[in-house]
């Protein structure tokens, strides 16, 4: 993922920070920025956002887990808010991979290396769970004390490009000497730079986290590259969604369907409603090559589908059952059709990764319970509970639980909707 956003920061005096046992060292300049002389150039960042970071941020380099042993994962870290640190709990937890991993790394053809399946791999399934080598924040500090008097683009980007290459290198140089060839074993696809590029791997690699967001910030603010995710190749109906696990602090990719021994393990990188056509002009831009995955080889039909999924996109949520239950004017079958078309459309494309899967699964079973239909409720709560990589994450989640423990019978929707 690209570095959208820059800022200008003050770099801290050199110093070492014992707090919450998390940080092993900050590493910093000597220098400092003539701050009022960056925020003289007014395009670079608004004065009250500046103050907004300057109450609170300083440039922190940390490994984590701090106390991490010999043989455990460690992360190189890079913070620019106490606020987002505190959110690392003290204590890390352990990570929970797979036993018998289910896949292994190999060439495929026109694509690079590839993760295949080495046995079938069932809906809901961990895959791997490692930390990651590098963790950034997107909004890296530079440390450039003459960009106040650049007044000239190409060449404020070019010394934006160059500090925030040292950045990285300073991440990267930090890693232990396996990580570090982990690191650079990854694939560079830039053209513009040499295989070896730092800048070059972080750029074809990084992948955005949410997980780190403060406030209800909309787009990732961290950003990490991993040993195993960022193996993973593109597909527009992909088979696997990640999630970075912020207590143990590692990144899990799961299973969102079945997948058969042999088969390629992807994940998306586009918007996966957009039409084929944006979706290759994204993908060749932004990665230079072209999906060839059937979405992209067939894409009448499948723009058609997926164009439907984004128009009808609406909260199949808590909400929409008690409209439908209170509405008696509509069908008592109105919104269980509703959800199997919906249904029906995400798994003709294969797009389980989508949200709108689990909120259908959710949807149905309460449907069904609101209409006195236990049984029927049950089967379609366990499946909503399959799809571990977000069904633990939801906190709507709690009244399927509770369907599932027996206890539904205290729930507002049970029989809300009287039969006619
Ligand atoms: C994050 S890496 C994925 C792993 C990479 N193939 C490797 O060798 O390590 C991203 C790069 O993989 C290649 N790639 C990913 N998905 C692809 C696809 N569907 N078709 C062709 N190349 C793809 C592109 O070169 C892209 O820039």
């Amino acid at each position: 993922m690209k570095r959208a956003v820059r800022h200008f920061f003050r770099w801290p005096e050199k110093s070492c920070v014992a707090s919450r046992g998390l940080l092993s060292t900050i590493t910093t300049t000597e220098e400092q920025v003539d701050l009022q002389g960056v925020l003289a150039a007014p395009e670079k960042m608004e004065h009250s956002e500046a103050e907004d970071y300057l109450e609170e941020d300083e440039m922190l380099y940390c490994a984590i887990p701090s106390d991490a042993s010999a043989s455990s994962e460690v992360t190189e870290c890079l913070f620019t808010s106490k606020r987002v640190l505190n959110a690392v709990p003290s204590l890390v937890q352990p990570t929970n991979p797979p036993r018998d991993p289910p896949w292994r790394l190999d060439q495929c053809s026109g694509k690079g290396m590839a993760l295949f399946a080495t046995r079938d791999i069932k809906q809901g399934e961990l895959v791997s769970d490692r930390r990651p080598l590098l963790l950034s924040s997107i909004k890296t500090p530079v440390l450039c004390p003459s960009l106040a008097g650049v007044s000239d683009e190409k060449e404020l980007d070019r010394m934006l490009n160059n500090a925030e290459t040292e950045v990285l290198e300073s991440l990267v140089n930090r890693m232990c000497a396996e990580n570090r060839a982990a690191y650079m074993r990854l694939a560079n696809t830039d053209p513009e730079s040499p295989p070896s590029s730092v800048r070059g791997i972080h750029d074809t690699n990084a992948v955005g986290i949410m997980e780190l967001n403060q406030n209800g910030e909309a787009h990732s603010t961290h950003t990490c590259v991993c040993e195993v995710y960022s193996r993973l190749n593109h597909s527009c109906s992909p088979n696997t969604e990640r999630r970075f696990h912020l207590p143990s602090f590692s990144f899990q990719i799961y299973a969102v369907r079945n997948i058969r021994n042999g088969q390629e393990l992807t994940s998306s990188y586009s918007d996966l409603l957009a039409p084929a056509c944006e979706r290759r002009v994204f993908l060749r831009n932004r990665y230079g090559f072209v999906c060839r995955c059937p979405a992209c080889l067939e894409p009448r039909a499948s723009d058609v589908r997926r164009a439907q999924l984004d128009d009808e996109e609406e909260d199949f949520d808590i909400g929409l059952v008690i409209q439908w239950c209170k509405d008696a004017s509509l069908p008592d079958d109105w919104l269980i059709k509703r959800c199997l078309k919906h249904l029906e459309l995400i798994e003709a494309e294969d797009l389980q990764v989508l949200d709108t899967y689990w909120e259908l699964l959710a949807t149905l079973a309460r449907a069904y319970l609101s209409l006195g239909d236990v049984e029927t409720a049950r089967e379609w709560a366990e499946r909503a509970r399959r799809c571990a990589w977000i069904h633990p994450y939801r906190r709507d989640a709690q009244d399927l639980e509770d369907i599932l423990g027996g206890k539904y019978e205290q729930l507002e929707m049970w029989r809300m909707r009287p039969c006619t």
